[in-house]
């Protein structure tokens, strides 16, 4: 018998190796971990940019201070040195100026401190405006992929952060290094050899140290800030959902997923404190004052056993030696915080580097390839379906050119959209779910720009417009209404604060809000939130105030009426035909028979328009329209057959 023996030549490749495999990953990491250092050297420089100079005039007093702490002891020294000599009112004068110093010491420091509190103060109102600023330019859909909490962080938490970092941590981070290295040189200046046995514990307190700061303890951070996060959100998730996932029967579920976050994070954090508890351990054993002094009498007394040091002269290792173990610690500490603000400074570095929506200075002309699309129009022309040679310049007519966008590159989710919207006409945007249509009505308030085209307004490129110009042309009333913890009157007159109340309550009467603001305790002074606690439909009808009382020329309605109960939407119908009377409407609609009496019902699909016309044409036309208005009978007359049979 024999054994098979593997063909080097036709045999199977062999198995990469996992050491040259995992090579190059091991190399991307590197090199991440080397942009993620410059990154931060970046963000820490631009940050503290403004502050440097200053903290340099800290640094200064700081190591004034510094000499003030090591003088005391100094003089204290020679003091006990003439008295030794007999020279006892020689020593006097000495020990005056040693107090005097410790007073100068004291006010040294805090003078630091003070400045750089002030210093700090005033970064940390610059920062805050300039975060605002940058939050007042970013595209409105930024926010989208931000939750309140983000901005929170960064405008709260990791500005605070900074003051620790400039009002603390650069003060003891200098007096840190400046007191324990002019307290050694005095001791070497003194006895070079009994310095040097003390400096061996302080060089394995500096060992220690660096490895627990060491390679990883950044990645062990940010695992840390990740599990952090992880757990936060599923317990929000879990007390947010409660009621959801128990009408399920899914509590167990829910539950299972905080209770394994929690776990996750506890397992991490037991495991990393321990590593870091020995290392802490065993750094304090080697700068705890008994452990100094016992080194300090090991080799100090048979060195004056010897005659080789003066007794005296083991006074400041006694009285400076054994407090160098404190200040050395304060570097540690001084170390993490910086660490702490460093990441703080790469999110705020991040934060201030989001582009701002620019505002162009662009000429009048058309994007190229503007054509009417080969897929577009089976149904006759509607009202507001004109050529593009039509006169656009009307205020009020929106044209979308050859729009193309992206939310990330190479993945288009808009491709050559062209669009014309006149006055006096309401245009609803249908389609299968993630066709696009959200992402196109979003694209004329701005939340984002287009990657290629462009979109006018009475002519105008929306890039060119000032943003106030802009939003006074164009209104939006968007499902998830956000009202301000204010009055109900500030809520509406958020759009043109110079409201009379006649005014707003003329715009809350045709938007059908009067009747119920009316029954609030404090009717129009009644505070969102305290006293008036309203339902989805009558946030709606409120926001559909406040866009009446803008009065833009421009609308865009995103599926207002989606979600409000009957009597609401029949209210709330009311409110939108007072709210788009004369202007140029766009409405994404998924409910079609809404929609059946619009002047003009485009179609989108997988990012084009691939049909356009009036209800009753696309009907006809048998298209994409067609079917999806089949489908949508369906299920409403399975719904209301449902509701009929329950009842
Ligand atoms: N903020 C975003 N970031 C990345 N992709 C997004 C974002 N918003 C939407 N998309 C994607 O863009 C595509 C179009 O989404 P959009 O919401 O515009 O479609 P829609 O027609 O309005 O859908 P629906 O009717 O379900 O609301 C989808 O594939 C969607 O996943």
């Amino acid at each position: 018998m024999t054994t098979p023996t593997a063909d080097p030549a036709s045999g199977p490749a062999p198995a990469p190796d996992p050491a040259s495999a995992s090579a190059p990953a091991a190399k991307a990491a590197k090199a991440a971990k080397k942009a993620d250092r410059s990154e931060e050297a970046v963000a820490r420089r631009e940050v503290l940019a403004p502050v440097r100079p200053h903290l340099a005039v800290a640094a200064v007093l700081v190591f004034l201070s510094s000499i003030c702490t090591v003088l005391p002891y100094l003089l204290i020294v020679e003091a006990a040195r003439v008295m030794l000599d007999g020279r006892v009112e020689a020593a006097w004068p000495l020990l005056g100026w040693a107090v005097a110093a410790f007073a100068a010491r004291a006010l040294l420091y805090s003078g630091a401190l003070f400045w750089t509190h002030l210093v700090d103060a005033d970064n940390q109102l610059n920062l805050r405006r300039l975060i605002a600023d940058t939050l007042r330019r970013v595209p409105l859909g930024w926010f989208g992929k931000r939750g309140s909490a983000d901005v929170k962080k960064a405008l709260q938490d990791d500005v605070e952060a900074i003051h620790y970092l400039i009002a603390h941590a650069q003060v003891e981070y200098v007096a840190a290094i400046t007191t324990p290295t002019l307290t050694l040189a005095y001791l070497f200046w003194v006895d070079w050899r009994l310095a040097l046995a003390l400096l061996v514990p302080l060089v394995g307190y500096g060992i220690a140290l660096s490895t627990m700061m060491g390679r990883d303890y950044r990645q062990k951070m940010e695992t840390y800030e990740q599990l952090e996060k992880k757990t936060e959100a599923t317990t929000i998730e879990f007390v947010d959902g409660i009621q959801v996932v128990r009408t399920f029967g899914q509590a167990g579920r829910a539950h299972s997923r905080y209770e394994t976050a929690v776990d996750e994070f506890s397992d991490f954090f037991t495991d990393w404190t321990r590593t870091m508890t020995r290392t802490e351990a065993l750094a304090g054993i080697l700068l705890n004052p008994i452990c100094l002094l016992v080194v300090i009498l090991l080799v100090g007394l048979p060195m004056i056993d010897a005659g080789s040091l003066d007794p005296v002269d083991l006074l400041p290792f006694l009285l400076l030696g054994l407090g160098l173990g404190s200040t050395v610690l304060t570097i540690g500490h001084a170390a993490q915080a910086r660490t702490q603000a460093d990441a703080a400074a790469v999110r705020i570095h991040r934060l201030l580097g989001t582009p701002a929506l620019e505002q162009h200075q662009l000429t009048g002309t058309a994007a190229p390839g503007i054509a009417v699309p080969e897929t577009a129009a089976p149904g006759a022309p509607a009202k507001n379906t004109k050529n593009f040679d039509d006169d656009d310049t009307t205020a009020g007519t929106v044209r979308f050119e050859n729009v193309h966008f992206a939310y990330r590159e190479g993945v288009e989710v808009l491709r050559g959209v062209d669009l014309t919207l006149y006055p006096g006409t309401i245009t609803a945007l249908v389609g299968p779910s993630g066709a696009g249509k959200s992402t196109l009505a979003a694209l004329l308030p701005r939340f984002h720009d287009v990657t290629d085209g462009r979109i006018t307004i009475g002519g105008d490129d929306i890039r060119e417009l000032p943003p106030e110009e802009l939003y006074a042309r164009v209104g939006f009333v968007f499902q998830d209404v956000r009202l301000l913890r204010d009055t109900v009157r500030a809520n509406i007159a958020i759009a043109n604060q110079d409201a009379t109340d006649v005014e707003i309550e003329r715009v809350a009467r045709a938007a059908c809000i009067h009747d119920r603001i009316m029954e609030l305790p404090k009717g129009y002074d009644s505070a969102v939130g305290t006293d008036a606690r309203l339902s989805g439909g009558e946030a709606q009808r409120l926001s559909i105030a406040r866009a009446l009382l803008a009065d833009s020329p421009v609308l865009v309605l995103d599926e207002a009426t989606a979600f409000a109960d009957p009597e609401s939407e029949a209210e709330i119908q009311t409110a939108i035909a007072s709210l788009v009377a004369g202007r140029t409407v766009l409405v994404i609609a998924h409910r079609l028979h809404t929609i059946t009496g619009v002047d003009s019902v485009v179609v989108v699909d997988q990012g084009r328009v691939v049909e356009q016309g009036s209800h009753s044409d696309l009907l006809a036309a048998g298209g994409t329209y067609s079917r999806l208005w089949h489908a949508d009978a369906e299920a409403t007359q399975q719904l209301t057959g449902r509701e009929e049979s329950n009842r």
